[in-house]
């Protein structure tokens, strides 16, 4: 096993120790090579945890915004800084107000986008994540430029002095007046801060603009005055508040053009001409073609997606790696998916589901918008989001996205690689490479965990109910750390989002906010059963197994799996289940 994958497999005092060590040695843009030759810090110490905690990068992100200049002279342009959640023109918040601002004092309005590698590296995204955002900045910067914005996409390294390189480009613009949606993450936030602290030195105002979600953090309070721990009463809450703001999920006006000059400007025009990237050095992205035709990129193929997805029913066809625009699906309401959703969600042998995930988690599609097409499908003129029926259950998927990104600005811990209950921090975890190759691979034994991670494999993406079996069978069965799979699955999926994928993880290893203790552990096999009840989905994923039927195929004897060269069982479900009660009761113990 490799030193970095031990160092993040144990949680022991001993273990804490050389991870500082090795911590103080590798310092951000160490060495010659600015971009790949970078560390960062996987694991804060659980005191460094706290402390952040105790006073939250997006409360002190606020208080500076606040702050920060009312008024400016002299500005011959206003930039938006569009980032890896936004990555679209239609219903942009940020953007729309830039345009507006643009407008009203009559100059350009420009687009910024900064690759930063360091970031990449720090956030674990993986090839197909980075190669999605540069598919998507090529569609925005032909879209803009119908309407002479520019979008200017630069390269930046390392990522300590980002926010002077940011600063730097809009000096050499005069633009003084700059409008970005606000990222969440605990680097980002403090990224931006310092771009608060420089733009004030530089007469720079700038307007960061809350986006990402349907109901903004910090917005939502327990009866104590406390951010929510706990999904059933956050989304009681929410949907209250929605139905009471609906503001809150009104479009925002696409840009205005720029006069046509823009494109014999001396300083603006040549903006036009840079190209974005085909490729980040360190993302190359192996199945990008693959890629392209699973994950089509644009708002126009979101919304294709979406109107599928409310309008025609789930195919057999679309369970692998198809194109999800293809022709022949019928187009009937009473068939859509949506309509069917509270039944058939977890049902991975099917298209039962969106698969908007990845256009969510890049802003390719605005949350607000999916909403706003609930309520037009059911005509009605409030968020519709029970349980009870099958467009609610769907909306309430929604709302789990908003909780993890309000748990992570209320609990920023989280993303240190802490676990959200501190006790299980010293829970003894296996290391052992062999086994973690195994189910990296999809070579466990179990067909419905191997199903599900070469379907991840394969797309980029995992149905859900497949993404918690799996979480759960590295965590509860192998007893591996949940952090070595919140890692790889940030790396595989090409909707990886930081909040999510956290809150997924820690859910599945029951380290997280979910109420249900630890001792929920799911036995693969009668998960199978209810998660592909025709067997299809493991059929596809694990060729190996293609020919078998009935319950076999969900658990084909050791005799049956030898005889088709499938792999014997790594573990047997019962001792893993023993092991890890006893190991999460009592943690530090073996
Ligand atoms: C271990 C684990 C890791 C995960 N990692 C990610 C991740 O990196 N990025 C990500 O977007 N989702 C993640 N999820 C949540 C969920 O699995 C995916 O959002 C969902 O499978 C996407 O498919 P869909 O778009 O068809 O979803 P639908 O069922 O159509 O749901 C609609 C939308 O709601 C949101 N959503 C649905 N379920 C969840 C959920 N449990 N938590 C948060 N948002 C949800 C997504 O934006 C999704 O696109 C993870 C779940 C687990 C258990």
């Amino acid at each position: 096993m490799s030193k970095r994958v031990l160092s993040r497999a144990s949680s022991s005092a001993s273990s804490h120790s050389s991870i500082e060590h090795v911590r103080k040695r590798r310092r951000e843009g160490e060495g010659n090579q600015p971009t790949l030759w970078f560390n960062p810090n996987y694991t804060a110490s659980a005191e460094d945890a706290a402390r952040v905690d105790a006073d939250p990068p997006l409360q002190k992100f606020l208080e500076a915004a606040s702050v920060g200049l009312k008024t400016v002279e002299g500005t011959e342009a206003v930039v938006h800084w569009m980032r890896m959640a936004d990555l679209r023109i239609v219903d942009n918040r940020a953007l729309s107000q830039a345009s507006k601002r643009a407008r009203e004092v009559d100059i350009p309005l420009i687009v910024l986008f900064v690759i930063s590698p360091q970031d990449y590296v720090a956030h674990d995204r993986g090839p197909r994540r980075i190669d999605f955002v540069l598919r998507n900045l090529k569609s925005i910067k032909r879209s803009l430029k119908e309407l002479n914005i520019p979008l200017y996409v630069t390269t930046h390294t390392p990522r300590r002095n980002l926010p002077t390189g940011v600063i730097d480009l809009l000096k050499q613009w005069n633009a003084k007046e700059l409008y970005a949606n606000i990222e969440y993450e605990v680097d980002e936030l403090r990224r931006d801060i310092r771009i608060l602290e420089l733009a004030k030195q530089e007469g720079i105002r700038c307007t960061f603009i809350h986006d990402k979600l349907v109901v903004e953090p910090g917005t939502l309070f327990t009866q104590q005055g406390k951010p929510f721990a706990v999904f059933s009463p956050f989304h009681r809450r929410w949907i209250e508040a929605l139905n009471r703001n609906l503001h809150w999920i009104a479009e925002a006006s696409v840009p205005t053009p720029n006069d046509y000059e823009i494109h014999s400007h001396s300083s603006y025009a040549d903006l036009f001409n840079q190209e974005v990237p085909d490729e980040v050095e360190g993302f190359e992205c192996e199945d990008r073609e693959k890629m392209k035709v699973i994950w089509p990129e644009g708002h126009g193929a979101a919304k294709e997606m979406l109107d599928r997805f409310l309008h025609t029913k789930s195919r057999g066809s679309q369970l692998g790696p198809a194109n999800p625009l293809e022709e022949g699906a019928e187009s009937s309401a009473k068939a859509s998916r949506a309509l069917t959703y509270k039944d058939k969600r977890d049902q991975a042998d099917r298209d039962t589901t969106s698969r908007l995930s990845p256009y969510l988690s890049a802003g390719v599609i605005s949350c607000r918008e999916v909403v706003r097409a609930t309520m037009e499908l059911l005509k009605i003129k409030r968020v519709e989001s029970s349980r009870d029926t099958s467009i609610g259950t769907w909306v309430q998927e929604l709302a789990w996205r908003d909780f993890y990104t309000h748990i992570m600005c209320a609990w920023p811990r989280v993303s240190m690689g802490r676990p959200y209950q501190e006790k299980f921090a010293g829970v003894k975890w296996e290391v052992n490479e062999e086994h973690f190759n195994a189910w990296k691979e999809g070579r466990t034994g179990v067909p419905i965990v191997d199903a599900g991670m070469r379907q991840m494999n394969t797309m980029g993406w995992m149905h859900n109910r497949a993404r918690m079996i799996t979480a759960m069978y590295l965590t509860k069965d192998l007893m591996l750390d949940w952090r070595l799979g919140e890692r790889y699955f940030s790396k595989m999926l090409i909707d990886s989002d930081l909040a999510s994928n956290n809150g997924g993880w820690q859910w599945s290893s029951g380290t997280g906010t979910d109420p249900q203790p630890y001792f929920r552990i799911f036995n693969p096999y009668n998960q199978s059963e209810k998660a592909d009840p025709t067997g299809n989905y493991i059929r596809e994923f694990v060729p190996e197994l293609g020919g078998l039927r009935g319950p076999d195929v969900h658990k084909p004897s050791p005799k049956t799996a030898q005889k088709l060269g499938y792999p014997l069982l790594l573990i047997e479900h019962g001792k893993a289940r023993d092991r890890a009660l006893r190991r999460y009761k009592n943690p530090g113990m073996e």
